[in-house]
């Protein structure tokens, strides 16, 4: 059953990446860096609110304005209502077993409050959305202190690993950070060309092998650039073009031994890259990670083009995985920190 999550078909998959790494970059998203390497050219004020309600407008379309409907063609709170509501929140992939706990709360809340009209069900939906979110929340902020940070990047491929390392770079950068990307993807040359593209956008310092190394090696190397450069941030890519459980194990529990035993110091997060499009599947995924590996956090992109945003919904409250950064679109700076009171908000906003 788990072989197909990792099944891809890599003459497809071949052909869109280098199509990607044919377009031109657009120029307007170079930025200028100073003497270390930072980027000093910063965009107009950006408000990330309003971005991110943008990107959560299929999601919003799909679910909110779906229960907008329904509890507007209702004169009267019954059970029908409730069915109606449940089968809103399973289709925008919030999960069975979080969709049945959020109604169970909302039909006591109704009962309880004794609540009559089928509009105040609105603010009562949105305030258990947020608390079942919250109650499972694990710390959302990545965990970037003093000493330097490690990242390992986990996920099967096409979930948009590679944009997000760049994406993440950058936001670094503008930090005023030093950061490493570690090619630990050697698989295709391609990938290792299309990571290198990115991290120049980006600024960072860029740490490759020919393609077929061991990844271990590349990390290693990774590593040992961070500690002479001093670089507060190291990004590890890593493949996900692994057929089976074991062999994912394998692969990742070798780097897992490099990045300890060589970085011990280091903070460490291990961020699971999952492309919200894909809904259940990438529940699903989450599982088979979570079994292999510590995850400490999801990424989850191409929020934008998805009406199954609920799946965030799903993966902090069923899987107990915090979502520590969303993707909201193709271009270098949109990746946006994730928090519960925004997400809720853009979606009932
Ligand atoms: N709309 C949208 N597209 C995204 C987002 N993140 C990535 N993508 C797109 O998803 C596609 C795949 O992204 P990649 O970064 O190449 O995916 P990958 O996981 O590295 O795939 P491999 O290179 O096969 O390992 C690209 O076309 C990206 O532009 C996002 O947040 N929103």
């Amino acid at each position: 059953m788990f072989k197909n999550f990792f099944r891809r078909n890599k003459e497809e998959k071949k052909d869109e990446n280098e199509k990607h790494l044919e377009e031109p970059i657009d120029e307007e998203e170079i930025k200028a860096t100073n003497e270390n390497g930072n980027i000093v050219e910063e965009k107009p004020q950006i408000n990330f609110f309003q971005k991110l309600k943008a990107g959560l407008d299929k999601t919003r379309k799909g679910m909110t304005d779906k229960i907008d409907a329904i509890l507007r063609s209702y004169g009267k709170i019954d059970e029908e209502l409730f069915d109606d509501l449940e089968e809103i929140l399973v289709t925008a992939d919030v999960g069975i077993n979080t969709t049945m706990e959020i109604i169970d709360r909302l039909k006591n809340r109704v009962k309880e409050e004794k609540i009559s009209e089928p509009d105040k069900v609105r603010e009562l939906l949105k305030e258990e959305i947020k608390k079942i979110m919250e109650e499972s929340e694990g710390d959302n902020k990545l965990k970037i202190g003093s000493s330097p940070t490690v990242i390992l990047m986990v996920g099967v491929n096409g979930v948009g690993k590679t944009t997000t390392i760049g994406k993440l770079s950058y936001n670094f950068k503008k930090q005023g950070k030093k950061v490493i990307i570690a090619a630990g993807d050697t698989f295709r040359a391609a990938a290792i060309e299309q990571l290198e593209e990115w991290s120049n956008r980006s600024g960072a310092d860029f740490v490759k092998h020919s393609e077929g190394a061991d990844p271990a090696a590349v990390i290693f190397d990774g590593i040992q650039a961070a500690k002479a450069r001093k670089a507060d941030v190291l990004i590890c890519d890593t493949a996900g073009r692994l057929h089976n459980k074991k062999n994912l194990m394998n692969e990742l529990s070798k780097i897992f031994r490099v990045v300890n035993s060589e970085f011990p110091e280091a903070e460490k997060e291990v961020l699971l890259v999952l492309d919200a499009t894909t809904g259940q599947n990438a529940i699903s995924q989450a599982k088979v990670f979570k079994e292999v590996c510590d995850i400490t956090g999801v990424v989850l992109t191409k929020l934008d083009g998805t009406a199954k945003g609920g799946v965030v919904i799903a993966l902090q409250s069923e899987l107990g995985l915090p979502v520590k950064l969303v993707g909201i679109g193709e271009k270098i700076d949109d990746l946006q920190e994730f928090n519960v009171e925004d997400f809720v908000e853009a979606i009932f906003d």
